[in-house]
C-alpha cells in the first residue's frame, strides 16, 4: 500500500531504447549495446485530469529525453547505476512521489542463450525539510486566528506522512495587500519534514486549509486559515526544489519580502537560508532589507512566577516630596 499522501496514479513509460556503452567488460565499453528502459512514476493525476493542463503534470516527452540521455551518456559499470541515475533524474520532478525503473540488456555477455536480462529499482523520496507559512485573519467557528493556527499546526503533526520538527512564535501582523479594512492577522512559521513530493505536500495543506473551510474568492482576502508552501529542501545543500509552475512556484515568491513570513521563521530557525535572485541568503539579512513595523511579536511570558514588581512611583506623589 502506498505511504499516506503518497500518490496512487500511475504515469508508465515502456521501451526506450537506445545504444549505450555501460558495462564491465573492455569489449562493452568499446562497441556499446542496445538498452531498454521501462519507467513508471506514481504522480497524482487528479489535477491534469480537471485542468487538461501540461503544467499540472509530468511530461512523458521530458522523461523519455531524459532516459536516453542516461543510456547514450557516461558510460557506468552496472545497470543498477544507470536504474539509479533514471530514476534520480525522475525524482527531481517536483510531481513525482516514487519511481520504478527496469533497465534490460538484451545483448549482455551473460555466456549462456537467453531472452533478456533486467534489473529493477524501486525508489521513493528521502524525507526532506520543507518550511510552510500559515496565517489566518477570520474566526472560524469559536476559533480565533491564533487558535486555528494551533489547531492546524496539530492536524499538520497528525498526518502520517509529516512531522513537525518547530514551531514559531505566533506574530500579530497588518494585513499586507488585498481588500482594505481586513481584521489584522495571526501567522507563524512552521518546520516539516517529509517524504512527499512538493506537489503532494501543496495538495495535503490545501486539504487542512478545506478542513478549516478557507473559501478562495477574492485575491489576498481575508481567511480562516492559508498555508504557503515556502521551501522545499535545503538550499543551504542546493537540495531545494525550484519551479516555476504557477500551481506550485517554490520557492514562494513573495517569501523573501514579507516580514510577517521572515520574522516567524528566523524565530523557529536562527539559520535558516532562502534562495532569492540574490543566491541563497540568511533570513537574518532579508529581514533587516525589509520593513517590519506592521508585525507585532507577543510578549514573552515570565519564566517563573515571583513576588509582583514594586508598583510605579505616583507621579504626583513624588512631585509632593
Ligand atoms: N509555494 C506555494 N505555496 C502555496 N500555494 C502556491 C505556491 N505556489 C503556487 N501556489 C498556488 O497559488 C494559488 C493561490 O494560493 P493562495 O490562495 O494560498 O494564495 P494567497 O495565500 O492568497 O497569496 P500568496 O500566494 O501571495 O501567499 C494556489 O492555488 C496554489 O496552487
Ligand atoms: N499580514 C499579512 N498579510 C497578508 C497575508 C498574511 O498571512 N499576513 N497573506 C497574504 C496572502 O497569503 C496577503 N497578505
Amino acid at each position: 500500500m502506498s505511504p499516506a499522501g503518497t500518490a496512487r496514479d500511475r504515469i508508465v513509460l515502456r521501451g526506450v531504447r537506445g545504444r549505450g556503452f555501460h558495462g564491465v567488460f573492455e569489449h562493452e565499453r568499446r562497441e556499446g549495446q542496445d538498452f531498454v528502459v521501462d519507467v513508471e512514476l506514481a504522480v497524482d493525476l487528479t489535477a491534469a485530469g480537471a485542468s487538461d493542463d501540461l503544467a499540472d503534470t509530468v511530461n512523458y516527452g521530458e522523461i523519455g529525453a531524459a532516459v536516453l540521455a542516461r543510456i547514450e551518456g557516461e558510460p557506468q559499470d552496472l545497470v543498477e547505476r544507470l536504474a539509479e541515475l533514471v530514476a534520480a533524474d525522475a525524482l527531481a520532478h517536483a510531481a513525482v512521489d516514487e519511481v520504478t525503473v527496469t533497465v534490460h540488456k538484451p545483448q549482455a555477455p551473460v555466456g549462456v542463450p537467453f531472452d533478456d536480462v533486467l534489473v529493477t529499482v524501486v525508489r521513493s523520496r528521502a524525507p526532506v525539510p520543507a518550511v510552510v507559512a500559515v496565517g489566518a485573519n477570520l474566526p472560524w467557528g469559536s476559533s480565533g486566528p491564533a487558535e486555528t493556527l494551533a489547531s492546524a499546526v496539530e492536524a499538520l503533526g497528525h498526518h502520517p506522512a509529516l512531522a513537525v520538527e518547530a514551531r514559531s512564535v505566533v506574530v500579530e501582523s497588518d494585513p499586507v495587500g488585498g481588500p482594505p479594512d481586513q481584521p489584522v492577522f495571526a501567522n507563524a512559521v512552521v518546520l516539516l519534514r517529509t517524504a512527499l513530493s512538493p506537489a503532494s505536500l501543496l495538495r495535503e495543506l490545501h486539504a487542512v486549509e478545506a478542513a478549516f473551510d478557507r473559501r478562495r474568492e477574492v485575491r489576498w482576502g481575508a481567511r480562516t486559515l492559508d498555508l504557503d508552501l515556502v521551501q522545499y529542501g535545503d538550499p543551504g545543500q542546493d537540495a531545494d526544489v525550484r519551479s516555476a509552475s504557477p500551481r506550485l512556484t517554490l520557492p514562494h515568491p513573495r517569501a523573501h519580502e514579507r516580514a510577517f513570513v521572515l520574522l516567524p521563521w528566523l524565530d523557529a530557525d536562527p539559520e535558516a537560508r532562502l534562495r532569492t535572485d540574490d543566491g541563497v541568503v540568511p533570513v537574518a539579512d532579508l529581514l533587516a532589507r525589509v520593513d517590519t513595523t506592521g508585525v507585532r511579536v507577543p510578549p514573552r511570558p515570565a519564566v517563573a512566577d515571583g513576588p509582583d514588581p514594586a508598583p510605579d512611583p505616583d507621579p504626583d506623589e513624588s512631585e509632593q516630596a
